[in-house]
């Protein structure tokens, strides 16, 4: 046992089943996808239709959410960057926990600021983060507005709305960029295609 943590008396219990043993029963490794883009730019859809392409692999996936988070681990939260901050510091401390499960952890938020992504980047090993940046246009974003949020931004009636008058970083450093081809977004299942095609190549669809 090893003392660990802010405090003085905080131990850290190992186990004998490890993550490479998880890894080998489960035939993958655990790892993180973790997409960032504007409201509105496909990240739960792509999200989804990563996690039915690997389940169709036989390969073990799980969503983590913004959206969905927000109804429970995260319903304290509101949108001020500290919250925003809070937010993506406890999901990247949950996907660490699931990548370390051995499963492929698949987290959908906007993670406007590139400091709270790379944080999370931070928590785990050496290229088991992975970086998707859904790179669309605002215009496009505004143009869906599948929930009426962007209309309600522009009409003044949510304040700090991202991308209206709240900023997004774009990532610098991201595995995976996401964009339209010749003004046409790709399909929802041909990105997720392209996610899959990098985790094969990187390795993560075996033990
Ligand atoms: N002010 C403001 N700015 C941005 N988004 C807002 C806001 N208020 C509510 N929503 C809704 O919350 C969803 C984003 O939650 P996240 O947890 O992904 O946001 S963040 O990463 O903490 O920035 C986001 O969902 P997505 O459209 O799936 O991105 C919105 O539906
Ligand atoms: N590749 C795509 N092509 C066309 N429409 C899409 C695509 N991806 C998502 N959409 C649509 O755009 C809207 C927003 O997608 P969503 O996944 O909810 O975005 P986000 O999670 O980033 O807010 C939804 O109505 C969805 O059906």
């Amino acid at each position: 046992m090893s003392a660990v943590g802010n405090g003085n008396n905080i131990f850290w219990h190992n186990c004998p089943v490890g993550k490479p043993e998880r890894e080998k029963l489960l035939n993958q490794k655990g790892c993180v996808v973790w997409i960032t883009g504007l409201s509105g730019s496909g990240k739960s859809t792509v999200a989804c239709s990563l996690s039915r392409e690997l389940y169709a692999l036989g390969k073990i996936s799980y969503v983590l959410d913004g959206d969905n988070l927000r109804h429970g681990l995260n319903k304290d939260l509101g949108f001020k960057a500290e919250d925003r901050a809070e937010n993506i510091r406890r999901v990247g401390e949950v996907a660490k926990l699931f990548a370390d499960a051995g499963l492929i952890c698949i987290a959908s938020l906007i993670s406007p600021y590139r400091r709270d992504r790379d944080f999370c980047r931070e928590l785990l090993p050496e290229a088991n983060f992975i970086e998707v940046f859904m790179n669309m246009p605002l215009e496009l974003c505004e143009a869906r507005d599948a929930k009426g949020l962007y209309k309600l931004a522009r009409d003044g009636k949510i304040k700090g709305f991202t991308g209206i008058d709240d900023p997004y970083e774009p990532p610098l450093n991201c595995e995976i960029e996401l964009r339209q081809n010749d003004g046409v977004c790709p399909t929802p299942c041909d990105m997720a295609k392209q996610i899959v095609t990098f985790l094969e190549e990187k390795g993560f669809l075996q033990a």
